[in-house]
């Protein structure tokens, strides 16, 4: 199940070899005697586990998944939390910032801004056109929190894909990682005689809408039954895109609405504890965004229909939010604003800018503060103590990735709040112990949305992704905590019921696509909720 695709870096155009199939089973004599499948699984963790550095373990198991893809997935399912923050978020940011370094095969497809007016071939040289369901595509402009990182972001759709495999069953040979490459801004990597990607400043605005437009349509005729979800665009480009094909394909970005749903989903359980221990009502919550990039709105805006699903008007639900981007508290007076942050923008604050975080804090009075910055430690001392003064049991979620562009550490807002915290990182963080008592961080990350989110959309064959297919995945996510996981205090399940959480997502959005009317396999309608999962998980693909 290998692919070589030639990239146009190498020699100016793209060429196809088609690896051959599966290998035969080796001749008697060509494998060592003793050759056990149940030992082998053993030898490979060992070989993982013997090596100190992430980044030495990413590689790794990058070469066994292109080599025994089928050994790869079964390792990644029965070691989910070793495996993720391996060939995912924190150690995949690693691999982006040394793609171009370590880079030793092609495992995706690149377009180039070249390649305008001739996308369609570029995209027609994909081996496995009819078994194409999903594609994570990027544009490389800004890689978790580490910026304009051009076409070495193609570990992401990789370790997105990886994840939607292991998570939600999708097969290997259905997903297409897409790096799109319209130049970079990162003066570094121009200067590097090693970088992979064209040697140019990023072409933006009308060149890079009709590029896209393009793609987009050429994505479509070329893989009818494909669902793309757009990945790390810069903030503008984000909404941009999304707002452009969002009812004309169906696609869906996992920055802004992946991240707010699984945002959301975290804030429920937060605020059912936080509420529990404060007396006061769930919409009584003051929500402080530090960050107002496509994340920080997007979860925003997911939090609106949270509130107004507990009663609140529109307005009112609106009016729960406040937002710090870096000029300090976001309001009409202070001049213009960017398209995408003036909704939440406050109408009733007339004084002069705000500036200081403690003083937003002060002024806001938040029971939750949201960190979508890539500020590392933004979230000091001070200030989770000023939450902790504020609320019995604060609501604080660093969500910015990698772990060092975290805004506060676990340790941190555990100690400052004296174990009182409700705590959800983007990237992982260890369990710790405070008092005698075992304390777990919740991964308030979107590994837990997209992977059930994109299955319901894929086996709906749905036409668009709704807000509500949105919404349902959160609130989805939400529920599925067990009895156990919630006596633990967790927000999020634990990561190792993936595939039982996924398939529950994907169920709650099959349902909400046929509300919704955007679904097109109309035979589910027919099956009832216990007919549904089964139908799920026996589409869910295993190593
Ligand atoms: O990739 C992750 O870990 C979460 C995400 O989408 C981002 O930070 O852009
Ligand atoms: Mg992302």
């Amino acid at each position: 199940m290998t692919i070589i695709l030639t990239p146009y870096w190498a020699d100016g155009v793209q060429k196809l070899r088609m690896a051959p199939q599966p290998p035969p089973k080796p001749k008697y004599g060509l494998t060592p005697p003793a050759l056990d499948e149940s030992v082998h699984v053993v030898r490979c963790l060992n070989q993982l586990r013997s090596k100190d550095e992430g980044i030495e373990k990413y590689i790794y198991l990058s070469a066994l998944k292109e080599q025994d893809s089928s050994m790869f997935y079964k390792l990644c399912l029965e070691n989910m939390s070793e495996f993720t923050p391996i060939i995912y978020t924190p150690t995949v940011g690693d691999a982006c910032l040394q793609y171009s370094h370590i880079w030793r095969r092609p495992e995706g497809l690149f377009v180039s801004i070249k390649d305008k007016g001739n996308i369609r071939s570029v995209i027609r040289n994909w081996p496995r056109i009819d078994e194409a369901r999903i594609s994570v595509v990027t544009d490389g402009s800004r890689i978790l929190g580490l910026g304009d990182l051009g076409v070495n972001g193609m570990p992401i759709p990789v370790g997105k894909l990886s994840l939607y495999t292991a998570g939600a069953g999708i097969r290997p040979s259905s997903s297409i990682p897409i790096c799109l490459d319209f130049g970079t801004n990162n003066q570094k990597f121009l200067d590097d005689p090693l970088y992979l990607g064209l040697r140019q400043k990023r072409v933006t605005g009308q060149e890079m809408t009709e590029f896209m437009d393009e793609f987009m349509h050429e994505m479509t005729v070329a893989f009818p039954k494909l669902l793309v979800q757009f990945e790390d665009f810069s903030t503008d480009n984000a909404f941009l895109y999304l707002e452009r094909y969002r009812h004309k394909y169906p696609v869906f970005n996992d920055d802004i609405q992946g991240t707010g749903a699984v945002v959301l989903s975290g804030l429920i359980n937060a605020a059912r504890l936080s509420s529990a221990a404060s007396g006061q009502p769930i919409t009584s919550h003051r929500i402080l965004f530090f960050g107002a990039g496509s994340a920080g709105v997007g979860v925003a805006t997911q939090l609106m229909s949270f509130f107004t699903l507990n009663g609140l008007s529109q307005q009112e639900a609106r009016e729960r939010i406040w937002l710090i981007d870096s000029q300090g508290l976001v309001f009409d007076g202070r001049g213009p604003l960017p398209e995408h942050k003036k909704f939440f923008s406050r109408k009733d604050y007339e004084g002069p800018p705000i500036t200081d975080i403690l003083d937003v804090i002060e002024y806001v009075k938040p029971t939750a503060l949201l960190g979508l910055s890539t500020v590392t430690g933004a979230f000091s001392p001070d200030v989770i103590r000023a939450m902790a003064a504020l609320n019995p049991r604060p609501i604080i979620f660093p969500l910015s990735n990698p772990v060092r562009l975290s805004e506060c550490s676990f340790e941190d807002a555990v100690e400052h709040t004296h174990g009182q915290v409700l705590f959800a990182s983007g990237s992982p963080f260890p369990p710790l112990e405070y008092d005698g008592v075992t304390l777990y961080p919740g991964q308030g990350n979107n590994m837990y949305i997209f992977p059930g989110l994109g299955l319901g959309s894929i086996l709906a064959r749905v036409t668009s992704v709704t807000d509500s297919m949105v919404e349902a995945s959160s609130i989805g996510l939400a529920n599925a905590l067990t009895e156990e996981e919630h006596a633990m205090g967790l927000l999020y399940p634990r990561v190792e019921r993936i595939r039982e959480i996924s398939a529950h997502i994907a169920k709650e959005v099959i349902r909400a696509a046929q509300k919704a009317g955007v679904d097109r396999s109309t035979d589910l309608r027919r099956m009832n909720d216990v007919e549904l999962v089964k139908f799920v998980n026996s589409k869910m693909w295993n190593p």
